[in-house]
């Protein structure tokens, strides 16, 4: 990548959604932002920034293998002169006992030297508050909500100090609401005694903006902090405070008019998105794919897209692969989680590049590994941020990517309100 500036943040996020997701929020706190694909290019011109958001697929990937992956984006962020590395999980603290977010941690951790790293998934935009060291999601704490039954990473403990305690090497401590509200010095001395004690890592409670801006200010003590926006939202404002960012309205991308065919793709199988679907079958032509076909060849993709270039030039349309929980529960228990998940995934990415072959420049993509499949497809290498359509979905527009001018939407399966995927659409001409 070629940009001469010093970064005043450097981002690796486990997925493509969640990466946007932050770089949405950078951006709106002030940070010039950009988000790449993987680990840039020496060759990629990107405009100067304050922060870079390098986003991975790694957040189902065996652990060794994410482990390696984010090393590699942080050895190329710190080469950039980020002094602070945001690892970006998800809001939902989706994982297994087997990882990610623990070995990538403990990893990331021991090249920076922190003695402690706090850890905090809390996004009150979007519902997600830590008290007590438990996840909410809205009103119901985690192993309550739709996430229980998420088709890769269902999340049945809501107590992140023990499921982070299960996936990491070091000991997990807690820092409550109260030490927070007593402000950066009373957490400060709280993070020496837990670090004192053997403690690598704190998961700190938070549940409104403020609680961030005091943990942001406190993160920047350090070289390494993980958590979801609402810790980039804290660290942004404390680095706008400490007048360490420049204001991204220099970035402000074009919003000119891409134009041509629009589509949308949802391989994303929460609730959010199937209510969104639902909605959308009011307004555009949709499609539901048969994923026992979709695991059986490439003639379902085949089909979809036939029926895809019949519609396009009348409209905006949507293909789906989405079921309900029992649906997934007997699709994998007939062919395998990660085959199931794969397959359709790939499908997915079938479907992208037909699309775009047949001359779809804005392309709506719903879930977070289906995003990655299809962004990795389509060769895209970066993009920067536009208008917000949801709480933490931006407009994205591609940068140096072959096929020329083109924006996107990654939604993460558990955003966007009812009418989602026709607000997006609204914002991308
Ligand atoms: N009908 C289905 N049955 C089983 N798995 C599915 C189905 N449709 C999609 N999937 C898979 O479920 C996973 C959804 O994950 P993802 O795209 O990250 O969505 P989210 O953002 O909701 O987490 C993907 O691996 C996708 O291929
Ligand atoms: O933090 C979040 O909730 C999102 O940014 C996120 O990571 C999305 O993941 P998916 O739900 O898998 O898209």
């Amino acid at each position: 990548m070629t940009s001469a500036a010093k970064l005043s943040l450097g981002c690796i996020a486990d997925d493509y959604t969640g990466a946007s997701d932050l770089a949405n929020t950078l951006t709106r706190a002030g940070l010039r932002t950009v988000q790449t694909i993987g680990v840039p290019a020496d060759d990629l011109t990107l405009p100067e920034v304050d922060a870079v958001v390098v986003s991975l697929k790694s957040r189902s990937i065996e652990a060794g293998l994410a482990v390696t992956r984010s090393r590699a984006a942080e050895t190329w962020l710190r080469g950039r002169g980020a002094s602070h590395i945001q690892f970006k999980i998800c809001s939902t603290f989706d994982s297994t006992d087997a990882g990610n977010i623990g070995p990538v941690m403990d990893a990331l951790r021991a090249d920076s030297k922190d003695s402690i790293v706090l850890v905090t998934p809390a996004f009150p935009e979007t519902g997600r508050t830590v008290y007590q060291g438990n996840l909410f999601v809205g009103s119901v704490p985690l192993n309550e909500s739709p996430l229980k039954d998420h088709p890769l990473n269902p999340m049945h403990d809501s107590n992140l100090v023990r499921v982070l305690a299960r996936q990491s090497k070091t000991k997990v401590g807690l820092v409550d609401l109260a030490t927070l509200a007593r402000g950066v010095e009373a957490v400060r001395a709280k993070l020496a005694d837990l670090a004192g004690s053997g403690v690598g890592a704190a998961i700190i409670d938070a549940v409104f903006d403020r609680d961030l801006e005091t943990i942001g200010q406190v993160a920047l003590d350090h070289r390494l902090s993980v958590g979801a926006s609402g810790i980039g939202l804290g660290l942004a404002r404390a680095l706008v405070a400490a007048g360490k960012a420049r204001s991204a309205a220099e970035n402000a991308i074009s919003a000119a008019a891409i134009g041509g065919p629009a589509a949308c793709l949802a391989g994303s199988c929460s609730q959010a998105t199937l209510r969104q679907i639902a909605s959308a079958e009011k307004v555009m032509p949709v499609l539901h794919l048969d994923p026992e076909r979709v695991i059986a060849g490439k003639d379902e993709a085949q089909r979809a897209l036939a029926w895809t270039r019949e519609r396009l030039g009348k409209g905006p349309v949507l293909i789906a692969s989405s079921s309900t929980p029992d649906q997934v529960a007997a699709l994998q228990s007939r062919h395998g989680r990660d085959a199931a998940g794969h397959a359709i995934e790939q499908a997915m990415a079938d479907l992208a590049e037909g699309l775009v072959q047949s001359g779809v420049r804005r392309l709506v993509v719903a879930g977070g590994e289906t995003s990655g499949a299809v962004v990795d497809r389509l060769g895209i290498p970066g993009f920067l941020v536009g208008a917000e359509i949801a709480a933490g979905v931006p407009v994205l527009r591609a940068v140096g990517a072959s096929n020329g001018e083109m924006v996107l939407a990654l939604k993460s399966g558990n955003f966007g309100g009812p009418e989602f995927f026709s607000d997006a659409l609204a914002l991308m001409p």
